[in-house]
């Protein structure tokens, strides 16, 4: 297995002020903590090659997985193990090897050319020239990006900015990809492209995949298996199909993935 999660747990310490007009002095000298228990056992397998959906409501513990199994947290308990090593122990050797889009995030660098960004992940993560040209070149057209290199980051549309955070993240050529939802904001052809790249860089160059999102549609074009998680907790490993089976409405012609999804979180009480 690539991918090996067992019994992964993770707590956060909140601070809380004191309420009140005077909770802003109070607060400088006592803070009540309390633990939000975002990972409470979570373990999974994802064999190479898959391109597995990762759902869950809001604040489910998706992105905290994510952050775990890319080295960027530590959990508190559990094994987790990326290409047979530790990801937050291994750190270096661990990012060579994956790739990870936040869609809420960017990995370039905001006030200068994208191209300036892709050369300092070349350097980054020691890509030697050759490979770097073949490997710009053949992502930049396929994504569409071409025109897009001079161009400063903050210029970008999202929909721009998200094409070029591929590229960033797959440069390298790594063999897993965390995608944190990749699609959150982009209008409905940009959508479709991404999906398209996602589905071919998966069957062509065998990539594994990740994928955290709140659009069903996402997951219906892209994902045969799905893991649903609530607070913090794996509630379904399987196929889409048994999902659909189980939430949809008996007789529909297109299965309204975001109403069963819906159903499902309720039936579950997880909203
Ligand atoms: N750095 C942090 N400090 C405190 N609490 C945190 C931190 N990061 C996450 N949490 C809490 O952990 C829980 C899980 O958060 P997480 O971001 O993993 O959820 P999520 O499933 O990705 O949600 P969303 O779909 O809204 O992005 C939430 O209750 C969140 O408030």
């Amino acid at each position: 297995m690539q991918i090996k999660l067992r019994e992964i747990k993770k707590s956060f310490k909140v601070y809380k002020r004191p309420e009140g007009k005077w909770g802003l002095l109070k607060g400088a000298f006592m803070r009540n903590v309390t633990e939000v228990e975002a990972l409470g056992g979570i373990g999974f397998d994802i064999a190479e090659g898959e391109l597995v959906g990762y759902i869950g409501p809001n604040g489910a513990g998706k992105s905290t997985s994510v952050k775990v199994m890319s080295g960027i947290l530590t959990p508190d308990s559990g094994e987790c193990t990326i290409l047979g090593k530790i990801p937050w122990k291994n750190r270096v050797e661990h990012v060579s090897k994956i790739g990870v889009v936040f869609g809420q995030r960017s990995q370039l660098w905001w006030d200068v050319p994208v191209a300036d960004s892709f050369d300092v992940l070349k350097d980054i993560y020691a890509i030697p020239p050759g490979d770097y040209k073949i490997r710009l070149a053949e992502l930049t057209a396929t994504l569409g990006v071409e025109a897009l290199l001079r161009i400063p980051v903050r210029q970008l549309s999202l929909g721009q900015r998200m094409r070029c955070e591929l590229v960033a993240a797959l440069l390298h050529r790594p063999k897993i990809l965390f995608l944190d939802e990749p699609t959150i904001g982009l209008d409905a052809v940009s959508k479709l492209a991404l999906r398209n790249f996602l589905k071919e860089e998966n069957r062509k160059q065998g990539v594994t995949m990740l994928l955290t999102t709140h659009d069903m549609d996402d997951i219906e074009a892209l994902c045969e298996r799905v893991m649903v998680i609530g607070h913090g907790k794996l509630l379904y490993d399987g196929k889409l199909a048994g999902l659909q089976e189980k939430y949809a409405p008996e007789v529909v012609m297109k299965v309204n993935t975001d109403a069963m999804i819906a159903a499902m979180y309720n039936d579950l009480a997880l909203t």
